[in-house]
C-alpha cells in the first residue's frame, strides 16, 4: 500500500525569531505544499531489503541496507514508542551524520545533509529498519523563510505515523480525496515533526511544525496555541529575493546577539510579543465596509513596518530585502520578511482596493530585480493524506 502525504508551508505575519525567545507569533499556512509518499517492502530473508529516500525535485536519491542501518544504529535503530516522541540524542545523531555522509553529497547541495538526517531519524525511530521507499516532492523553495523544513518534517512524520497505524484519517474532506485528521493524531504528528526540526533548525520554537499541521492561522506562544478566525481574508504577496540563508545560523546569530545584549534584547522581544498579540486582535476583527476594512489594513500595514523594524534591530535583514521593501513602498505598499530573513521570503499586504493592475506593475518590477513572486492563498488546510 501506498501512503501519500502532504503539509502546507507557512508564512510568518508577526513574532519571527522572538517567539524563540517567549514571544507571541502569527503564523498562517499557505496553499504551497510538500508531499511525501511512502510505500514499505517486505522484509527480505535475513533483514535484507532497503531504506530509500528519492528527492524528486532535486533529482537525487539515496539508499541504505537494512543491515547497514541495524549496524549503524544499533539500539537506537528499534521502533521507538510511538506515542512518546524522544529526541535524537547527540550519538544517535553522529551515527545518522555518518549514514549521510556515505553519499557524498556534492557540495552546492550540502544543506540538504540535515534534511536527510532528520528524514532517516524520523524513518527509522517510527518504523524501525523495514525496507520502504519515500519520495518527497515539494511547491515550496527551500531555504527561503517559507517552512520548507516543517512541511518536510510534518508530511513525512504523519505518512510514517500512518504506515505504522498510529494515526488514521477520518475521511474525504469537502469532497476532495485529501482526508483530515482528528486533534489526537494531529497532536502525535506536530510532536514527531517537531524532532524532525530540530535536526534541521538546532533550537526551533515549534511554530512552523505547528501552523503545517494544524493549518488555518494561529498565534503562538511556547507552549500554547490559539486558533485565529480572520474576520476577512488576508491578502499577501511572496517575493522570494532568491538570497539563500539558512535558519539554523540566523537563529544562532539572534541569540548570540541576546547574549551580548540581554536587557536590550529582552525589551526588542518584549515588543515584538506585543506587536503580535495586537496584530492577532486585529486580524480577528470583522470588517464589514471598505471603510472599516482599510482602517483594519492600516493598523496590520503600521503593525508589521514595526516588526520589520525591530527584525533589522536583531540583525536578520539583508540588503535584498531593503530592496523589495523600498520597490513597494513605491506603490504605498508596506512589506516584512518573513521567517528567519538574512535573504529569503518577503511579504507585502495587498490592501483588498489594490488593482490588478497596480498588482501587476509591483510584480513586474519585482521580477526585474530578479526576485520572484508567489501569490497565494492564506490560512488554508493543514496536514492531510490520501490513500494510493
Ligand atoms: N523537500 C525536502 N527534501 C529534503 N530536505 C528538505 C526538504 N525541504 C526542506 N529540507 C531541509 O530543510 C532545510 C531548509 O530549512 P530552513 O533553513 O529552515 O528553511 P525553510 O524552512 O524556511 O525553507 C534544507 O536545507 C533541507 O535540509
Ligand atoms: C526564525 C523562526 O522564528 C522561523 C523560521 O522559519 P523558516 O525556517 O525560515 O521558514 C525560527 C523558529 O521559530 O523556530
Ligand atoms: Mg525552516
Amino acid at each position: 500500500m501506498e501512503v501519500r502525504a502532504r503539509a502546507p508551508g507557512k508564512i510568518i505575519l508577526a513574532g519571527e525569531h522572538a517567539v524563540v525567545h517567549g514571544s507571541a507569533a502569527v503564523a498562517a499556512a499557505i496553499d504551497l505544499y510538500t508531499h511525501s509518499s511512502l510505500q514499505l517492502h517486505p522484509a527480505g530473508e535475513g533483514g535484507a531489503g532497503e531504506v530509500v529516500v528519492d528527492l524528486r525535485d532535486l533529482d537525487l536519491s539515496f539508499s541504505w541496507p537494512c543491515s547497514r542501518l541495524r549496524e549503524a544504529l544499533g539500539e537506537s535503530c528499534r521502533k521507538a514508542e510511538l506515542q512518546a516522541p524522544r529526541p535524537c540524542s547527540s550519538e544517535e545523531l553522529a551515527s545518522i551524520a555518518k549514514l549521510v555522509e556515505l553519499h557524498e553529497l556534492p557540495e552546492a547541495k550540502i544543506w540538504l545533509s540535515a534534511g536527510l538526517s532528520a528524514c532517516l531519524f524520523l524513518y527509522t525511530s517510527i518504523l524501525g529498519c523495514r525496507p520502504g521507499k519515500v519520495v518527497v516532492t515539494s511547491d515550496l523553495p527551500m531555504g527561503a523563510g517559507l517552512g520548507s523544513s516543517a512541511a518536510f518534517s510534518v508530511s513525512l512524520s504523519g505518512a510514517l505515523l500512518t504506515a505504522a497505524g498510529a494515526i488514521c484519517a477520518e475521511g474525504a474532506n469537502c469532497g476532495t480525496e485529501w482526508e483530515s485528521f482528528g486533534k489526537d493524531d494531529l497532536e502525535l504528528v506536530n510532536l514527531w515533526a517537531f524532532q524532525g526540526e530540530k535536526i534541521i533548525h538546532g533550537k526551533p520554537s515549534g511554530i512552523d511544525n505547528a501552523v503545517s499541521t494544524y493549518g488555518s492561522m494561529i498565534k503562538f506562544k511556547k507552549g500554547g496555541l490559539t486558533n485565529l478566525k480572520s474576520g476577512n481574508p488576508v491578502k499577501m504577496l511572496i517575493t522570494d529575493t532568491r538570497v539563500g540563508r539558512n535558519t539554523k545560523a540566523l537563529v544562532a546569530g539572534v541569540s548570540e546577539r541576546a547574549s551580548r545584549h540581554p536587557d536590550t534584547m529582552a525589551s526588542v522581544f518584549n515588543a515584538v510579543n506585543s506587536i503580535s498579540e495586537e496584530l492577532s486582535s486585529i486580524v480577528e476583527l470583522a470588517a464589514n465596509d471598505e471603510i472599516a476594512i482599510t482602517s483594519k489594513e492600516e493598523k496590520l500595514a503600521e503593525l508589521m513596518e514595526m516588526n520589520q523594524g525591530l527584525l533589522k534591530c536583531m540583525g536578520v535583514s539583508h540588503s535584498s530585502i531593503e530592496t523589495v521593501l523600498r520597490a513597494t513602498l513605491k506603490y504605498n505598499l508596506v512589506s516584512k520578511l518573513t521567517g528567519a530573513g538574512g535573504g529569503g521570503c518577503v511579504l507585502t499586504l495587498i490592501p483588498n482596493i489594490l488593482s490588478n493592475l497596480v498588482l501587476e506593475k509591483v510584480t513586474a518590477e519585482l521580477e526585474l530585480h530578479g526576485f520572484r513572486c508567489f501569490k497565494v492563498q492564506v490560512g488554508g488546510q493543514g496536514f492531510q493524506l490520501c490513500r494510493g
